[in-house]
């Protein structure tokens, strides 16, 4: 990723950007004060890569993507970092138009609950033209047409839902429209929040699939929120564990899934109930992740459930441990060879903005 100044959204590259948060913290005003949601998240998202942030309930993974969009809302506040991404600059010192301008056509985006946040009142169609207009498109035939298509490789009749009302849809139907709005306007880094909550598991199938063969066709970065591990090992790259606001672990998915390396990470890993083998073996993680009222306000936000808890972790919070392309952020954890403590949880090459790279 280049270090870019603030430049002019119309002068955007069109290649897969790069995205580099950089000590990034939200406090929620609460009854007990301004507490934070995220504290001193550090990440960079190689260009062209689908990356999943997963987590349990709480952990973070909606406030980190609203943060990447410049979009936390009252009782939430940005209280320090950064988002630099390829082509816009830091996008929390974006504001008004500019920022309207590049949500849309720049950052396409599905929030959670997207099968709610359809206009009643007006048709898909009608609300697709609204979409387009509001972002310059020209080309209203070609916009519904890209629209269609999207549709029906997600398995609907196209012509037909562009007619409908939201009532008129199912949950399902209406999740992927929200989908399609987030790719049609063309936007290089795609944010989707629990995209296929609302899904059977052969739905949810096929839009993985569809997202990731866009992902590739468009030369998209795509960052995906999901509390199921299944879900991102099947579609993701890298994955980022959250826990309690912090980011504990973040490295290539098959590696991270294959040898999880934070105690919480592998806690994860054991609770998922497989379909062969012995489904007593797995274990659910003892005790409940904690609420912002609950945070540790020093040490580590984990311990409370670790089984690897030392003296130190009562006191440090751990900073992440950079080793080749992984990091970790926990006291216990001994790496391979030593690895640099690093504040950020940086990998060790990046790819200029914009290359091309296999990460299969
Ligand atoms: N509007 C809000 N006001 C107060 N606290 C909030 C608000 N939104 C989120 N929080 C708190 O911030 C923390 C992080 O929430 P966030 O929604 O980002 O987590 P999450 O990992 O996405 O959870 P989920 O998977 O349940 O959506 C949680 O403790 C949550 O209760």
């Amino acid at each position: 990723m280049t270090t870019t100044s603030r430049v002019p959204v119309t002068l955007v590259t069109r290649a897969a950007p790069g995205v580099e948060v950089r000590d990034l913290t939200v406090v929620y005003k609460t009854p007990l004060g301004e507490l934070p949601a995220l504290r001193g998240v550090s990440m960079i998202v190689e260009p062209g890569t689908i990356t999943g942030i997963v987590g349990e309930s709480g952990s973070g993974k909606s406030t980190l993507a609203l943060s990447l969009l410049n979009a936390v809302q009252p009782p939430g506040r940005i209280a320090g970092g950064s988002v630099e991404i390829d082509g816009l600059g830091d996008v929390l010192t974006l504001g008004g138009e500019e920022l309207r301008q590049a949500r849309g056509r720049h950052l396409g985006y599905v929030f959670q609950a997207a099968q709610n946040s359809l206009n009643p009142l007006k048709t898909v169609g009608k609300q697709l033209l609204d979409l387009g207009r509001s972002h310059g498109v020209r080309d209203g035939r070609a916009l519904v047409r890209d629209a269609m298509s999207l549709l029906e490789r997600m398995g609907l009749d196209g012509a037909r839902v562009l007619d409908s009302h939201q009532h008129q849809l199912s949950g399902g139907m209406r999740q992927r429209v929200g989908i399609m709005l987030a790719l049609v306007l063309n936007a290089h880094l795609v944010i989707l929040d629990e995209p296929t909550t609302a899904l059977d598991m052969i739905t949810q199938a096929t839009i993985l699939r569809i997202v990731r063969e866009v992902h590739q066709e468009r030369g998209l970065t795509t960052l995906m929120v999901t509390h199921d591990i299944g879900v991102a090992a099947e579609v993701t790259d890298r994955l980022a564990v959250m826990y309690g606001g912090r980011l504990v672990e973040h490295g290539p998915t098959r590696e991270v899934l294959g040898a999880p390396r934070h105690p919480y990470t592998q806690g994860l890993i054991q609770a998922i109930p497989r379909l062969s083998g012995d489904i007593t073996q797995a274990r659910a993680l003892p005790g409940r992740p904690p609420t912002l009222g609950t945070l540790p306000s020093a040490g580590c936000v984990f311990r409370e459930r670790c089984p690897r808890r030392m003296d130190v972790c009562e006191t440090d919070d751990p900073l992440a441990v950079a080793h080749g392309d992984r990091s970790v952020a926990c006291h216990a954890v001994e790496l391979p060879t030593p690895g640099v403590r690093v504040e950020r949880a940086t990998p060790a090459a990046r790819v200029p903005s914009g290359a091309e790279e296999d990460h299969t």
